[in-house]
């Protein structure tokens, strides 16, 4: 299933994927603990997802961070509408600079499109049903194979954004996530992802203090499965004022009478530099979540738009959370293994106080249970896949990942500086010493095929793998 000494390609990996829901099928079936090679061969299928992407399409557009501007003239209604999502949001008056509370965002703010985030099965419903409506809060009745495809998507995404901001890996965590059905004719239940047929502008940081980074990922097609729906970026109108009176004027020529709303829009339209995207399956629209990134979605006139949002966050999480844990961070491969059954897999029956401390949970570890073990510490995501911590500068801040419940909240404290724990090491195949130029196989460690059950070989810091001793 591996090739020799080659990283996966797209095939094999989705062939590991499924052999890795099987496993995990069998090891509920026969109410058994989760094998340890079932993270492993998860841990391998992000990273090669990961590679393969960047070999895909994306258009990067890049802008200047903003954030309110709210000193000195502080007055309430200013700070109302620096939280509150409504048309008055755009007049936010906004000043260069990323605000990123209680986190280390990267200098840089950016938009992103790849229109093919994700392949079509990838995201079929068909194979994949539960995709329609999936929170981590209900998986009594959702399939094994969806919450791993759900969690594949998303860690591809964390791991996209790790990449493309250049943030350690660690510092980055998903806060929020789930699937959000738009439904023409519907109106908006609740805030979040209630359903309904548009989202009103906002900005993603607005709505929550702790988002840093946001992605969107749509599972259909508009002009197939709806109509209407453009995400839009909403911008302030750069050919300024002038402009905007000419466009309005214009607007008016031989058009029909309007209702009081349409006339509100076109008012608007002509203000504003508007930049629409058009779903398709697979796309996903990366971008940081500040007021840089103001947007909204348009109003569907016709169908169902299925999309995934996702907010991620550089806050750190307070060591003491971990220390709330029956089992705080995994630090073996069991622990890891033990994480994924307990916190997603196991499909069991409990209460809405119940699932949101798991869910909780879940977040915070997420590093934890994605990345391999000797990667636990800090480690960048580069164009050669996970680069390992510097091993010779011990004495550094832990990189403590972040997450807080589904609530919004106050930011957390940021974590005291401490030293880390030596980053446990795989179990060498070949050899104990540790200097790689002694053994050239340092970095390499066996696991099982889940499968086929037999053993194969894994660079953990290359990725490349290997049915063969000593790989060729
Ligand atoms: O569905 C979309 O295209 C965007 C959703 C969104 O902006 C949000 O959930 O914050
Ligand atoms: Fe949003």
């Amino acid at each position: 299933m591996l090739e020799d000494g080659h990283r996966m390609d797209e095939e094999t990996t989705d062939r590991a994927f499924w052999s890795v829901v099987q496993a995990v099928d069998k090891a509920e079936a026969e109410d058994k603990p989760l094998p340890v090679e079932v993270p492993r061969m998860l841990h391998h299928i992000f990273e090669a997802d990961h590679q393969l992407l960047r070999s895909r399409d994306q258009v990067r557009t890049n802008i200047t961070c903003m954030q309110p501007a709210l000193e000195g003239a502080a007055s309430f209604g200013q700070a109302l509408g620096y939280i509150m999502d409504d048309i008055s949001h755009q007049d936010l008056k906004l000043k260069e600079g990323r605000k990123c509370e209680g986190g280390t965002c990267c200098e840089a703010c950016s938009r992103n499109v790849f229109p093919t985030f994700a392949s079509g099965p990838e995201c079929s419903l068909a194979t994949f049903p539960e995709l329609a409506s999936f929170t981590f809060n209900e998986l009594e009745k959702t399939s094994a194979a969806t919450i791993l495809q759900f969690v594949r998507l998303i860690e591809r995404v964390r791991r996209t954004m790790a990449y493309e901001y250049g943030l350690d890996l660690a510092t980055l965590l998903p806060l929020q996530t789930y699937s959000r059905k738009y439904v023409a004719g519907t109106t908006q239940q609740g805030g979040g992802g209630g359903e309904g047929d548009y989202v009103i502008l906002h900005t993603d940081e607005a709505t929550h203090a702790s988002y840093h980074y946001s992605c969107v990922l749509y599972l259909n097609t508009q002009n197939e499965e709806f109509t209407g729906g453009n995400f839009v970026f909403n911008d302030p109108l750069a050919a300024g004022e002038k402009e905007a009176k000419r466009r309005l004027e214009e607007s008016y020529k031989n058009a029909p009478p309007m209702s009081l709303e349409e006339e509100i829009a076109r008012a608007r339209k002509a203000r504003r530099d508007l930049t629409p995207f058009h779903p398709t399956t697979g796309a996903a629209v990366i971008f940081s979540s500040g007021w840089e990134n103001m947007h909204e979605v348009e109003k569907l006139t016709s169908g169902t738009r299925y999309a995934v949002p996702s907010f991620f966050t550089t806050c750190p999480v307070p060591e003491g959370a971990y220390a709330q844990m029956a089992v705080g961070k995994p630090k073996t491969d069991e622990e890891i293994a033990d994480d994924w059954l307990h916190l997603l897999l196991a499909h069991r029956q409990e209460s809405p106080q119940e699932s949101v401390g798991r869910v909780k949970e879940l977040l915070m570890k997420w590093h934890y249970m994605t990345t391999p073990l000797r990667h636990h510490q800090a480690a960048r995501v580069s164009q050669d896949g996970l680069e390992a911590a510097e091993p010779a500068s011990p004495v550094v801040a832990e990189p403590a990942p972040a997450a807080q419940a589904v609530d919004a909240g106050p930011a957390p404290a940021p974590a005291p500086a401490q030293a880390p724990a030596p980053a446990p090491v795989p179990t060498a195949v070949q050899g104990d010493t540790p200097n790689p130029t002694a053994n050239p196989y340092a970095n390499w460690a066996s696991a099982v095929d889940p499968a086929s059950g037999n053993t194969y070989y894994y660079d953990t810091v290359t990725g490349e793998t290997s049915w063969t001793w000593p790989p060729e």
